[in-house]
């Protein structure tokens, strides 16, 4: 928890308090239904939390901004982001039920109440957001693909509105036909060794038209 103090020293007590309990109540879920690895799980703040609040270093979400986490998986980045960001609403959507029944009780947990979760496959959500954030679903030209249509047209926030993802490696080829990509290192955000190769990757999108 140390760990997020750190980089974010301005959270309320309430914040404080949720990012604390998400250790005690992934550790309890985790055992019941498999959502983070075993390695992953003891290193919880800094490969989920702050992994997952990397977006929040690039982009901090207005308030009234909406947000969809596609593939949550156990609710990365969703979670974190909806607790940094109270006044925002967050529609984490993951095709496999049981990853979201560890979500809904994770939200349920905390008593985070700007969380919406639907067992779904994205293509078949029919909302528009400010930014789809995502960890570890599928490739860019794929990820496009499914969130066609998803992006509201009124642009709030200093980055365009579009897709945030979190990405690792040498991201050359996988991107090479996007010209309006930028690419943030987290690495000139967070010193720690984990995030030497991580970036957030941010893709303007059309808005539906
Ligand atoms: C590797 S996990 C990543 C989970 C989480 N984002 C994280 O980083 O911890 C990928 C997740 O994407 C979900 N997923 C894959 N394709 C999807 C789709 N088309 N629509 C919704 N969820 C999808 C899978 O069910 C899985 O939970």
């Amino acid at each position: 928890m140390e760990l997020i103090l750190k980089y974010f020293p301005n959270l309320t007590e309430d914040q404080i308090a949720k990012f604390k309990k998400l250790e005690s109540l992934y550790q309890d879920w985790n055992l019941r239904i498999n959502v983070v690895s075993r390695k992953d799980i003891d290193e919880l703040y800094l490969r989920h939390v702050l992994h997952s609040l990397g977006i929040a270093k690039v982009m901090p979400f207005n308030e009234n901004a909406k947000i969809l986490d596609v593939g949550t998986g156990g609710g990365f980045p969703g979670i974190p982001l909806a607790i940094m960001y109270p006044e925002a609403s967050f529609h984490l959507v993951d095709s496999i039920a049981k990853k979201l029944k560890v979500v809904d009780e994770v939200v349920e947990g905390l008593g985070v109440t700007n969380v919406k979760t639907t067992n779904s496959r994205v293509e078949d959500i029919t909302g528009t957001y400010d930014f789809i954030v995502s960890r570890a679903v599928a490739a860019m030209p794929t990820f496009v693909h499914w969130t066609k249509g998803k992006i509201a047209k009124t642009q709030n926030h200093p980055l365009k509105n579009g897709i945030l993802y979190l990405k690792g490696g040498d991201l050359s080829e996988e991107l090479k036909d996007y010209k309006t990509v930028t690419i943030y290192n987290l690495s000139d955000y967070f010193t720690e060794d984990f995030f030497e190769t991580k970036k957030v990757v941010h893709l303007p999108l059309k808005y539906k038209g």
